[in-house]
């Protein structure tokens, strides 16, 4: 139901092709089943008589009938080609385009290495599925049943055979398939494991060598491995009894048309002809119901494909766009928190409770707290990548939730402490969030960022490739090229979660101060575990266990907060 549910809106557009690939399919099955029939009249009057030119004419007639055949047979399978990668595209886009509206939320229930598998592996199940079903479907039907019926004609008793071959063959495909299905689903789940493993080990390879677990790793995948492989033989055993059952079945058929046949042969009851197109026949009708049967035997896995593919399009993204967004002419960039209270699903507690800030135009905040305090939920609720449970927060007095989001993402422009760079130059990087910016731009941005002097030293400057992630480059170079991308981008409003934390203390003051000097009437939000990093601010919020702990100026809180004052001391001690 799901895969019907999920092809039919996708294959109308089609209705055409599917029309041609229907008569294309019946000119193919006629000449198929036309080609017995001329078979026999060759041996029966040709051959029999030694009429060469009859042999000659009838032979020129099956090699036209056989001609038409391939070509309907090619024409079809083409268009039903163009229909299935139609299809697939259609639904990779329509996967694609619903997770991009993911929220944080949505994206860590599946798992991004899921969301992978059922974006490719997936809808290359369905997309096979409709190749295979287009291109037999009607072919299978037409030849199955003309076939018989043309068997009969030829002769009645002998149609026994297929009468009860058929029945045979249909149901050990149904037997099959319903033993499909479950090893079908593991295989799909167990393909996620292996790729969720994949991804983490070569995430983490680093701390896989330094704690030295690469055996420990390797078992870990090679178990994931085995049970892909299990799930994968199971399917494949049905697949292959399936197969045998078949061959067998169909030499069966064979063996017995021609031991009943043989007897009424030497009676002269029955012309060598006939024989020869009944057995023409009975192939026929055997490989029309084989074909028939690949449409079943994929029909399981890509059922199984088609019911994860539909759990992540029927998944709403917590975070939309309203739908008539407030917009922002000439945003001043304030930034007002208030009551804000956020719990991760599935968690006991809130994370962040009644929280309240408020960052201005052309000044600079801070937040610290300690370690899982709250800190990146709140900038992450500020620049909307998570909705708040309660409370609201507000940009220029306007609640986020009414803007449009890609407004927003021109105010707002969040640096994570994960600085992550696409495959590409430095310059493209750079470009990310302004594509017109010249390289004047870039260089402003990077000597601002202190980036300009490493890129400088680089082989090719704003040229120089960069590898998928930012490999190429150090964590803390990998951290300044982010801060000079945000700043080419030009939003009002700066996030900086942690983005300094790879900086050594020199380059943090001086990045601080070229920050002050350069951002103007922006906004600054810094959050910092670095005391250092933050002292300076022209107001700082202290967050503890999701509260508010205290808010003011580094001096007032010295005095005011015993939290900051702790954090101060611990770091005065280091
Ligand atoms: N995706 C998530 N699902 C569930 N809980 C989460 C998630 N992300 C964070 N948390 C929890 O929320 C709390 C606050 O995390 P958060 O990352 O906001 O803290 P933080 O102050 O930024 O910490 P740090 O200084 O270590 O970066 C932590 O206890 C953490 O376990």
């Amino acid at each position: 139901m799901l895969l019907l549910s999920l092809l039919r809106g996708r294959l109308r557009p089609h209705r055409g092709t599917i029309v041609a690939i229907l008569g294309l399919q019946l000119v193919q099955a006629l000449g198929l089943l036309y080609l017995p029939t001329i078979n026999a009249d060759i041996v029966d009057n040709g051959i029999r008589h030694g009429d060469t030119g009859y042999i000659l004419g009838q032979g020129s007639l099956m090699l036209a009938a056989a001609a038409v055949q391939i070509g309907s047979a090619i024409w079809s399978v083409y268009l039903g080609a163009r229909v299935a990668m139609d299809v697939g595209h259609e639904l990779r886009g329509a996967m694609f385009k619903r997770v991009r509206g993911f929220s944080v939320r949505e994206v860590s229930h599946f798992t991004t290495p899921s969301l992978i598998t059922r974006t490719t592996n997936d809808v290359q199940q369905v997309q096979q599925l409709v190749f295979t079903t287009l291109t037999v479907l009607f072919t299978a039907p037409f030849i199955g049943v003309g076939g018989l019926v043309l068997a009969m004609r030829q002769d009645v008793p002998l149609s026994v055979v297929p009468a009860v071959a058929i029945p045979v063959l249909i149901i050990t495909t149904a037997l099959v398939i319903s033993r499909m299905t479950p090893p079908s689903r593991a295989m799909q789940d167990r393909i996620d494991t292996a790729g969720h493993l994949m991804r983490e080990q070569i995430t983490g390879v680093r701390v896989i060598r330094a704690f030295r677990r690469d055996h420990h790793e390797q078992e870990r995948f090679a178990a994931a491995n085995t049970d892909l492989m299990t799930a994968a033989l199971r399917v494949g055993r049905w697949q292959a009894f399936f197969g045998a059952t078949a061959v067998l079945v169909a030499n069966l058929a064979a063996v017995a048309v021609i031991a009943l046949g043989a007897d009424r042969l030497g009676g002269g009851d029955l012309r060598p002809g006939v024989l020869i197109a009944f057995l023409g026949y009975l192939e026929l009708i055997l490989s029309a119901v084989m074909f028939g049967r690949t449409v079943f035997m994929q029909a399981p896995r890509a059922r199984v494909s088609a019911g994860r593919i539909v759990q992540v399009l029927n998944t709403r993204p917590t975070i939309h766009d309203p739908a008539a967004p407030t917009r922002l002419v000439t945003p001043a960039g304030r930034v007002d928190v208030k009551d804000v209270s956020f719990r991760y699903p599935g968690a006991e507690n809130p994370v962040l409770r009644t929280v309240n800030l408020i960052a201005k135009p052309g000044q600079t905040t801070g937040i610290v707290g300690s370690t899982g305090s709250g800190k990146t939920t709140l900038i992450n609720l500020i620049a909307r990548l998570l909705d708040a449970d309660d409370g609201a927060v507000l940009i220029d007095g306007v609640d986020i939730r009414d803007m449009d989001r890609s407004a927003l993402t021109n105010t707002v422009c969040l640096v994570t402490q994960r600085a992550y760079l696409f495959s590409g130059t430095i310059g493209s990087n750079l470009r990310y969030g302004n594509p017109d910016a010249d390289d004047d731009e870039l260089w402003r941005a990077l000597e601002i960022a202190q980036a300009r002097d490493f890129v400088n030293a680089m082989p090719a400057g704003l040229n120089t490739p960069v590898g998928q992630g930012g490999g190429t480059v150090s964590g803390g170079q990998r951290q300044l090229l982010a801060i000079a991308r945000a700043l080419v981008a030009k939003p009002r409003i700066y996030l900086f979660d942690d983005a300094f934390s790879a900086l050594d203390n020199a380059t943090d003051a001086a990045l601080r101060a070229a920050l002050a000097e350069h951002l103007g009437d922006a906004t600054q939000v810094i959050v910092s575990q670095r005391v250092a990093t933050i002292r300076a601010a022209d107001h700082i919020t202290v967050l503890d266990r999701g509260r508010v702990d205290a808010a003011g100026t580094h001096e007032e809180l010295i005095t005011g907060s015993r939290v900051y004052a702790e954090i101060v001391k611990s770091q005065e001690m280091r």
